[in-house]
C-alpha cells in the first residue's frame, strides 16, 4: 500500500461552528491536531474549509437594510479572517505553516486557469505548507457561485490527483433515510448498497450548511470515478480522519480509475458547470460517441447549436430529447459551428481527446 498519500479534507460549517454561530475553537484545534498527525505520517494534506459566513455572523450584526447579497459579502469578509486567524494560531502551535487560498468559479473555467490553480496548490505542498481553500465569498455571488464547498472539494481533489477525499459533516455518513428517522441505517460501503438516493436523502440542510447531503453524494460518486477514494464522515467525532482512512467509520466510495481519463479529460468532466454552449446531436452521432471507440464529434451529427461559445470553451453535448450525454472542449466557436453543422467531411467540433461521456 502507498505510504505517503495526498489527502484532501473538506470541513463543513457545522463541524466548525458552535450552536451560537461562533467558531468552535476546540474543534478547529482538534482538526489541526489531526492534520499534524497525518503530516508526521508522511502524508500531504489540503483543507477545504467552510465557516466564514457563520464566523462573521457571530462577530457582527449587519444592518437589516442591507440586501441578502451584501450581507453575505460583509459576513464572509469579516468571518474569513477570524477563521484563518484560528487556523493560523493552531498550525503555529504545531510548528506548521498554513496558507489561505480563496477561489472562484473562474479559477476553473479555462484550462489555463485550471493549470494555474493546480500549480499554486502543488507549489504550496512542495513548500510543506497546508493550503486552506475556501470560496471567495466576497466576490462570488449569485450565478458566479459554486453550489457549495463540497463541489469545490471534488474539483480540487481531482485537480491535484488526491488519493483520498474526506468530507466531514455533522452526521456519521449517508443513511438509508434521514438520520433523525429511527430505522435509518448508516451505509458503510456505498458501492455495495442499492440505494434510492431521491428517497433516502432529503433536501434539508443543517443549520449553517449550504449544499446538503445530496451534493456530497453526487460529488463523491463523480470523484470516485475519477480515481479518488472518497469518505463521508462525522467531523465532530474525535480522530475521525484516521478512522476514515482505515475504513472504520463513515460511508466509503471506492476509487475506480478509468485509464482513458487523461488530465485534460478530468478537467473537462469537472467543468460541466462552466459550459458555454449546448450541442444537440442526432442518433448517428449518439451511437458513434457511445460505442467506446475513440470517435470525435463531427459537424454532420450536429442537429442544433445553442450559446455563443468560443474556441476552447466547454460545451455540453445532448441528445435530441435534451438529455446530457457529456462535455467537450470546442475546437472552434459557435459562429463557425453553425455554418458547418449537418455537413459531411468537416473538421471535428470536439476532438476525442477533449471529449468526456458521462
Ligand atoms: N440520508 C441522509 N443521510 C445523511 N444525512 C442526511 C440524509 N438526508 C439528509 N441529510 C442531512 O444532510 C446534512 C448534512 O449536509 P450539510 O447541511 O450540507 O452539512 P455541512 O455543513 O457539513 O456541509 C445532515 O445534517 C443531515 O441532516
Ligand atoms: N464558503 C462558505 C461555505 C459554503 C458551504 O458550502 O458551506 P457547507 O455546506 O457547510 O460546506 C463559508 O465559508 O461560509
Amino acid at each position: 500500500m502507498k505510504t505517503s498519500k495526498k489527502i484532501l479534507i473538506k470541513i463543513g460549517s457545522n463541524v466548525l461552528t458552535l450552536p451560537s454561530g461562533a467558531p468552535n475553537e476546540e474543534r478547529i484545534k482538534h482538526i489541526v491536531e489531526q492534520v499534524a498527525f497525518l503530516k508526521k505520517e508522511g502524508h500531504q494534506v489540503v483543507l477545504v474549509s467552510s465557516g466564514a459566513v457563520a464566523a462573521g455572523r457571530s462577530k457582527i450584526e449587519v444592518p437589516s437594510s442591507l440586501d441578502a447579497i451584501s450581507k453575505r459579502q460583509v459576513l464572509a469578509s469579516v468571518g474569513q479572517i477570524a477563521l484563518m486567524n484560528l487556523y493560523n494560531q493552531y498550525f503555529t502551535n504545531h510548528q506548521l505553516i498554513c496558507s489561505q487560498v480563496l477561489i472562484t468559479k473562474e479559477s476553473f473555467s479555462t484550462r489555463e486557469h485550471y493549470l494555474n490553480m493546480t500549480n499554486c496548490v502543488e507549489a504550496l505542498l512542495k513548500c510543506d505548507i497546508t493550503p486552506i481553500i475556501n470560496e471567495n465569498d466576497v466576490v462570488s455571488v449569485t450565478e458566479l457561485m459554486f453550489t457549495d464547498n463540497d463541489e469545490i472539494s471534488g474539483l480540487v481533489a481531482s485537480m491535484i490527483q488526491a488519493d483520498e477525499l474526506l468530507i466531514l459533516s455533522n452526521v456519521d455518513g449517508i443513511f438509508t433515510d434521514h438520520p433523525s428517522k429511527p430505522d435509518a441505517l448508516l451505509i458503510r460501503d456505498f458501492d455495495n448498497e442499492e440505494i434510492d438516493l431521491d428517497n433516502a436523502i432529503s433536501e434539508e440542510k443543517s443549520e449553517f450548511g449550504r449544499g446538503g447531503m445530496l451534493t456530497k453524494v453526487n460529488t463523491a460518486i463523480k470523484i470516485a470515478a475519477l480515481g479518488v477514494n472518497v469518505s463521508i464522515g462525522n467531523g465532530t467525532t474525535p480522530n475521525i480522519t484516521a478512522q476514515l482512512l482505515k475504513r472504520e467509520a463513515g460511508t466509503f466510495f471506492k476509487a475506480h480509475f478509468d485509464k482513458n481519463k487523461t488530465a485534460v479529460k478530468k478537467w473537462i468532466t469537472n467543468s460541466g458547470t462552466f459550459s458555454k454552449g449546448k450541442i444537440f446531436i442526432n442518433k448517428g452521432a449518439y451511437n458513434a460517441l457511445l460505442n467506446n471507440q475513440a470517435n470525435s464529434l463531427l459537424p454532420v451529427g450536429i442537429e442544433k447549436i445553442e450559446g455563443a461559445f468560443k474556441k476552447g470553451d466547454i460545451v455540453t453535448i445532448l441528445d435530441l430529447e435534451g438529455n446530457e450525454i457529456g462535455y467537450g472542449k470546442a475546437s472552434y466557436g459557435a459562429e463557425k459551428a453553425l455554418v458547418l453543422q449537418k455537413q459531411h467531411n468537416q473538421p471535428a467540433l470536439v476532438h476525442y481527446n477533449y471529449l468526456t461521456i458521462k
